[in-house]
């Protein structure tokens, strides 16, 4: 079990922190903290602020991940999915969300818009070396096994 902390910035008394909508949901469901909607034209991005700054312990990452039904009804999805949220970042978290549906969406103050996933991120050391070892894969990529 890790403990992650989440610290509600000024302003935002009205804005629910991320929290789970069902008892084993993988994601916690994050809301739009905007002073007034946000309109998002066709094809259109835009930095949503949440209302919140976070820490976790220095083993994870969160990640911003979209939510199916706002992908599939409206084609509101994260830019930058899966969006990372370091462990050592004390900024606000924001969405970066577009509009890749044909109609314009209005994002409402509280609404839901994305979902925070909470990942171990396995330590690695780096070197630089000449030789990389041998493998029966070689290089082939990008469909060199054919479709
Ligand atoms: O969807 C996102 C992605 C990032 N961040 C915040 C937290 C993260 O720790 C920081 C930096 O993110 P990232 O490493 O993806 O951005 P960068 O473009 O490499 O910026 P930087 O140079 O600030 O690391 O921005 C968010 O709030 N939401």
């Amino acid at each position: 079990m890790y403990q992650v902390s989440f610290k509600r910035l000024p302003g935002n008394e009205d804005i629910q922190l991320p929290r789970r909508m069902s008892e084993l949901a993988a994601g916690f469901d994050v809301h739009a903290a905007v002073n007034e909607p946000v309109l998002l034209a066709p094809g259109e991005r835009k930095l949503i602020p949440t209302g919140f700054a976070m820490a976790m312990p220095a083993e994870l990452e969160a990640q911003i991940r979209p939510r199916s039904g706002l992908a599939f009804k409206h084609g509101i999805t994260c830019l930058n999915t899966p969006g990372t949220i370091d462990a050592d970042y004390r900024g606000e978290v924001k969405v970066l969300l577009v509009n890749l549906g044909q109609e314009p969406f209005t994002i409402e103050r509280g609404e839901r818009i994305a979902q925070m996933l909470f990942q171990v991120v396995p330590k690695v050391t780096i070197e630089e070396v000449d030789e990389l070892p041998d493998t029966v894969r070689g290089e082939g990529g990008f469909g060199h096994t054919g479709v």
